[in-house]
């Protein structure tokens, strides 16, 4: 059995046409959502990763403003900036790049960003309103996973779902994104003691580890859904080393799972797509006056 692909890539296209007739509605209305990305330090990997959103926001037509500031930035000088965007009305939408440079306390950051321009939902009162069942921004890549096992037709209710990982930023939403759908779930993390028990048990896999290829076949209950969220470089001395790969041995899992994510092409490109989508949300409380 080779398991079917879940393309994120070409489903992250279709949304992302479908926001800029959005936006175009939105903007025949006054309105143009923008967006500001904010970069600390000069990492490659995020410069990439900035880039892609600001393209993204160029394609569907919103406005969005980069904003890359150096290594050495004080706090106070962050959270200038950020207050500078708090007032700024052509701004509906906030991000601030993980992870911020050691100096920075990134808690004290992300709390100082308005919870209603808060389009990756890290704000403590948005992760709040997730928790209690009432979101009002699901942060990007949970929420772009949910899209995807939506479009692939998987049913969650009563299902198992294992996630490894449990940060903030996705393992800890996407457990409760997939419970609130109706998942019996359970969080796996470094200390786990049997990681493979739980993950044989899974009808949904998700994997947010940060270790390359590091869920194999055997750990997979055959038929399982299995989502690599990922984003590793393939180590020196082995096939590929140096392209990107996710935290699941791709070639070993497809002969086991009956869906799965590649990398790159699924959950990442989803991932910029959700922001858009957060970001036109924003806008669009702005017009209606759903928020103040
Ligand atoms: N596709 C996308 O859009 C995105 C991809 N990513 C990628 O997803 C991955 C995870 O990101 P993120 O959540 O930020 O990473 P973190 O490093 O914050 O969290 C990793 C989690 O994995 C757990 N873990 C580490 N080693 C093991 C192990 N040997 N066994 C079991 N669990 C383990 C950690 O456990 P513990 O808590 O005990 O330390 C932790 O909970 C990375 O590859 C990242 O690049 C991230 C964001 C978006
Ligand atoms: N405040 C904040 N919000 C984030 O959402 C956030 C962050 N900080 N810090 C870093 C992680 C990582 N992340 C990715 C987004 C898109 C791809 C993506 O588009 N990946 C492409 C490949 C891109 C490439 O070629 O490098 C793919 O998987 O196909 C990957 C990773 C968002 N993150």
């Amino acid at each position: 059995m080779t398991a079917k692909i879940l393309d994120g890539a070409a489903l992250a296209q279709e949304l992302r046409s479908e926001f800029k007739l959005r936006a175009e509605a939105l903007a025949a209305q006054g309105v143009r959502p923008g967006l500001a990305v904010v970069l600390v330090g000069e990492d490659p990997a995020s410069q990439v990763y900035v880039r892609n959103k600001v393209n993204a926001c160029a394609q569907a037509g919103f406005h969005s403003e980069k904003i890359v500031l150096p290594p050495d930035t004080t706090a106070a000088a962050l959270l200038e900036r950020i207050a500078a965007l708090n007032a700024d009305p052509a701004i509906h939408g906030i991000l601030v790049q993980l992870p911020l440079p050691k100096h920075i306390d990134a808690d004290a950051v992300l709390e100082a960003i308005l919870p209603e321009k808060d389009v990756d939902g890290f704000h403590a009162e948005n992760i709040g309103a997730l928790t209690q069942g009432n979101p009002r921004f699901v942060p990007c890549t949970p929420q772009g996973v949910m899209e995807l096992l939506e479009k692939g037709c998987i049913s969650l209710k009563g299902q198992e779902a294992v996630v490894i990982g449990r940060s903030n930023i996705v393992g800890k939403p996407m457990a409760l994104l997939l419970l609130a759908a109706g998942a019996t779930v359970t969080i796996c993390h470094s200390q786990t003691r049997d990681l493979a028990f739980h993950t044989r048990r899974a009808d949904i896999l998700v994997a947010a580890i940060g270790r390359p290829r590091f869920v194999t076949g055997d750990m997979i209950k055959p038929g399982a859904v299995v989502i690599d969220v990922g984003i590793n470089r393939v180590p020196e001395g082995q096939p590929d080393a140096g392209k990107l790969c996710g935290d699941v041995d791709f070639a070993s899992a497809k002969e086991v799972a009956s869906a799965i994510t590649p990398v790159p092409g699924g959950v990442g490109p989803m991932t910029i797509a959700m922001l858009l989508a957060n970001t036109l949300l924003a806008a669009e409380r702005v017009l209606n006056g759903q928020h103040c």
